[in-house]
């Protein structure tokens, strides 16, 4: 579907209120274009911002839990920033003590009040999606909105399971599309679900609609996507399993009703955002980067083992774990890449990552087939289509072949062409990473998204030596 326009709740993020003061959020409706061009190494090191995933969670299950949750490293990204405000709007309370350093106050499990406005979550599946969970076990009505590229993304494959369990979808959008109120359910009942696609925001809605219901949720899903949600609910005091379930699947059992407890988080660097400056050391010659504190939960780093699959030196030191999930510190050397078949079953592991994986591959000597993307096209934009017109702008030989991408990669790339972004922070950054090493400058029509995910991307590439300008 084409997303057209900054979206209906305008800008993506509204002015912040009350205990947000220190917090700035900064989309404007005027596109911010960019060129990035080559320029020389990449070398330096630095940490790039907390995991998107972990902190949407922290904050979530801060207003879930009776007691004090204290979180640093948090991503004060445009995305998480909603899910704050929505908590606040729910009634926790949600304020900033210091750099990247937060409190919560929880409610309890279903503790959630009856939200004077509509949630706004701007352009954030992930935070949309997981609150839609947790609503749905408490007996409050909510609407939930956010802007043009999340209003074209489904949302039945949450409802679906989440009507199962009581809640109710009041008002809504054509195909279970925003704008949409839910009614939570009053009495939530627990179900065992199978979840259609491999889908950690689906299987995370269904587990905080579970924390409300009586007896066990059971979730089960045929390939594993990323635990966050499990591992921070163990930590918050639940009482959760997850065995093997098949080949790569899971089986996750939650007991309800639990009393979550306050806990501290300590939100390890993304690796969904360290890959841009990795990508970029690895293709801009002589480079030499070093990326503190990066998480290497396995479920996420399907990335890294592709790229070293495709020849890349990628080290790994100081391997640690903080509340549940490992970390390291990453040197990335440039490397001569070579193309590689990438199997369907990691996606899971590597979905946010395709983008930027497409433009290592075009820099790499031979073909990249990478197989079963169909769920990039419900991303924040249709990512497939995206992802090879960014490429072929460039000058670079790609197909989409059904689900699958191919990139024929010829060891360098002539450059020189304008990307549209769509509203999508992954192809901002991807297309300004491939200007780093690209004949010709490369030059993206918006970098207002960025903010989403990754607001110091550009100072932070910048340090490194890239040239954006
Ligand atoms: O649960 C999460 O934090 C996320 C899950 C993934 O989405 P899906 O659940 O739709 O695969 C991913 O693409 C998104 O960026 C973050
Ligand atoms: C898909 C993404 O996020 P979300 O689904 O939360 O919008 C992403 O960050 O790449």
């Amino acid at each position: 579907m084409p997303v057209t326009g900054r979206g209906p709740c305008g800008t993506c993020a509204p002015a912040l209120r009350g205990t947000f003061k220190d917090t700035i959020l900064t989309h404007s409706d005027q596109p911010r274009p960019l060129h990035s061009r080559a320029n020389g190494p990449l070398t330096g090191k630095v940490r790039v911002p907390g995991d998107k995933s972990i902190s949407h969670r922290a904050l979530i299950l801060g207003a879930l839990a009776v007691g004090e949750t204290r979180i640093s490293g948090l991503l004060e990204g445009e995305d998480v920033l909603n899910t704050a405000k929505s908590m606040q709007a729910l009634g926790a309370s949600v304020e900033r003590t210091g750099d990247f350093a937060w409190k919560v106050q929880g409610v309890g499990v279903a503790g959630f009040a009856q939200p004077k406005a509509a949630l706004d979550f701007g352009n954030s599946g992930t935070g949309c999606r997981l609150v839609m969970g947790a609503v749905a076990g408490c007996p409050i009505s909510a609407v939930f909105d956010g802007d043009a590229s999340l209003r074209s993304r489904p949302m039945r494959r949450i409802l679906d399971p989440l009507e199962k369990m009581g809640a109710r979808v009041v008002s809504g959008g054509e195909g279970g599309r925003l704008p949409l109120t839910v009614q939570g359910a009053r009495d939530p009942l627990p179900i065992t679900y199978k979840t259609p696609v491999a889908s950690a925001q689906i299987k995370s809605a269904v587990l905080l609609a579970g924390l409300a219901a009586p007896g066990i949720t059971t979730l089960i899903e045929n390939e594993a996507s990323r635990d966050h949600t499990e591992l921070m609910l163990k930590h918050f005091g639940a009482d959760i399993t997850s065995t093997k379930e098949g080949l790569h699947g899971r089986r996750i059992t939650l007991k309800g009703q639990p009393e979550l407890h306050g806990a501290n988080v300590v939100v390890p660097a993304d690796p969904s955002s360290a890959a841009f400056p990795v990508v970029a050391a690895l293709i801009a010659e002589g480079s030499d980067v070093v990326l503190s504190d990066v998480m290497t939960n396995p479920l996420r780093t399907g990335l890294f083992t592709t790229l070293r699959e495709m020849g890349a030196s990628i080290e790994e030191s100081e391997v640690r774990g903080d509340a549940g999930e490992p970390m390291a510190q990453l040197r990335v050397r440039a490397s001569k890449l070579r193309g590689v078949e990438v199997p369907p079953e990691r996606a899971p592991s590597m979905i946010d990552e395709y983008l930027v994986l497409a433009v290592a591959a075009s820099f790499a000597e031979g073909t990249t087939i990478m197989r079963g993307l169909q769920e990039l096209r419900v991303k924040e934009s249709d990512r497939l289509e995206a992802t090879a017109e960014m490429l072929r702008v460039n000058g670079v030989k790609v197909e989409v072949s059904g689900d699958d991408l191919i990139v024929h990669g010829h060891g360098h790339v002539p450059g020189g062409g304008l990307v549209a972004t769509h509203m999508d922070h992954r192809i901002a950054m991807s297309a300004l990473v491939m200007g780093c090493a690209s004949d010709q400058p490369v030059t993206v029509d918006d970098t207002a998204f960025i903010a989403t995910s990754f607001p110091d991307f550009i100072p932070m590439m910048r340090s490194l030596g890239a040239e954006f300008s």
